[in-house]
């Protein structure tokens, strides 16, 4: 168990270590001086709490938090929280620093923010979740707020947490603040089209990115890892545009079919946590199902999934990061040797975060918009962003990674220096 964590800190530190450096890149591509780099490469912020929750058996366990503000130049922070046993703070550093980069990239007036906490909700009952959400809550209600920090969901949370979390802030300032946190249920205030926003992002990610290598979306071969709420929503859109889903996973294992899986049955089966394959004999690995035969892979789960252990076995001819994290330094590298085109994480998964800020404009306003009117604007915000980076990468002859750090980094930069800061 000591090892598994040890092991598991290393990789968060990897992915800390590898964002910095891309980061340090950027800025320094952009003029910009060192002192620049020493504020934007650790969040600004950072609160550990540890959160006693009474168990459904009547004992009490503690549990450890985190939420980390990034940089506040811009805006107030905006990022999920996510509740996985290997949360680790610095895994969280790395999150709300990728937070910024999205927040930069589809130019939203937020810097980054993320939180986490270390638990396991698929073996806690409803309550027990309830009552770990609400302490939460207590726990970082002096750092958040919809003017000052505004969670939303991520892995293993969803839109029950979210209004949990909301009943809870509103207790405590006595108000209601629908504004606090984005990602809640339509009737708390939620926006349409939040659930299936990341999916919708990567999916005209998907679409710009076939164009430009002139692949076909119908009868395209797709592989989707991680079956949650990005992964079960991407699926569903890739087939209902004609694509081949060939392969899809969960954490326990994948399932592949060459003529196409059954989504809608796999979509009408699946958990709240995003396991399926539970249901089948017949499964294959993780890592079998990313070196499958396919044009487009999409990993939609964790971190340091394609690493220069897999990287040259890869197939797929694009890579659209739905995932944060899930492709390590090296793993870039081999891919864009080979030719493979990347569409990075902090660009793919930004449609989230995007429809999350129509949400807290929403709430601000008390004015609700049609399903129709945030697809209209999350479409032009993605399109606008793909291209942009896209040209810049070729303009510049860098990687779609280092072009999207340079567009996300830029307007935090030029914020932090108009304040006087660096
Ligand atoms: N939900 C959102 O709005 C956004 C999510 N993302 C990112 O997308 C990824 C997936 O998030 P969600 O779909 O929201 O989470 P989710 O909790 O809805 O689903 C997670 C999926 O990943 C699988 N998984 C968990 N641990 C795994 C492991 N060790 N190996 C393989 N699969 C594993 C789960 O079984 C599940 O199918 C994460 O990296 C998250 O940060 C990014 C932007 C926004
Ligand atoms: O919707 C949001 O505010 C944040 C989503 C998120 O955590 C992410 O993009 O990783």
């Amino acid at each position: 168990m000591q090892e598994a964590t040890e092991s598991k800190e290393k990789e968060n530190m990897n992915v800390l270590f590898s964002t910095q450096k891309v980061i340090k890149e950027a800025l320094d591509k952009l003029g910009y001086a060192d002192e620049m780099y020493e504020l934007m490469k650790e969040p600004i912020r950072m609160l550990t709490v540890r959160i006693p929750v009474r168990m459904d058996d009547g004992s009490t366990k503690i549990f450890t938090g985190y939420r980390a503000q990034h940089n506040d130049a811009v805006g107030p922070t905006k990022g999920g929280v996510r509740f996985h046993p290997s949360v680790t703070e610095t895994e969280v550093k790395a999150l709300s620093i990728w937070m910024s980069l999205k927040a930069g990239i589809v130019d939203l007036p937020y810097g980054g923010g993320k939180g986490g906490i270390v638990c396991d909700p698929r073996d806690m009952s409803f309550r027990e979740l309830e009552r770990l959400s609400r302490g939460y809550v207590r726990a970082i209600s002096q750092v958040v707020g919809p003017t000052k920090d505004i969670p939303a969901p991520d892995v293993f949370t969803n839109s029950q947490i979210m209004a949990w979390m909301l009943d809870e802030y509103s207790r405590i300032r006595e108000f209601d603040s629908p504004g606090f946190i984005t990602g809640k249920p339509i009737v708390l205030g939620g926006s349409h089209g939040r659930e299936s926003a990341t999916a919708k992002g990567v999916t005209i990610c998907i679409r710009e990115a076939a164009k430009k290598k002139g692949i076909d979306i119908e009868g395209a071969r797709v592989v989707i890892q991680g079956f949650g709420n990005a992964g079960s929503f991407l699926a569903k859109f890739m087939h209902d545009q004609g694509a081949k889903v060939i392969g899809i996973s969960d954490a326990y294992g994948a399932l592949h079919d060459p003529d196409g899986l059954d989504i809608e049955y796999l979509l009408d089966r699946r958990d709240s946590f995003g396991t399926v394959t539970n249901l089948f004999k017949e499964t294959i690995s993780n890592q079998e199902l990313l070196e499958l035969d396919c044009d487009i892979l999409v990993p939609a789960a964790i971190e340091n999934q394609i690493t220069e252990a897999n990287a040259a076995n890869i197939k797929a001819k694009i890579v659209v990061e739905a995932a944060n994290g899930p492709t390590t330094l090296e793993g870039t590298r081999i891919l864009t040797e080979k030719d493979v085109l990347i569409v990075p994480d902090v660009l793919a998964s930004a449609g989230g975060v995007t429809v999350s800020y129509f949400e807290w404009v929403q709430n601000n306003q008390g004015y609700y918009w049609t399903e129709e009117e945030v697809e209209a604007k999350l479409e032009k915000v993605m399109v606008q962003a793909f291209n942009n980076i896209y040209n810049l990468s070729r303009g510049r002859k860098v990687n779609m990674r280092l072009a999207a750090y340079m567009v996300g980094v830029r307007k935090m930069a030029e914020a932090s220096r108009f304040r006087g800061w660096v």
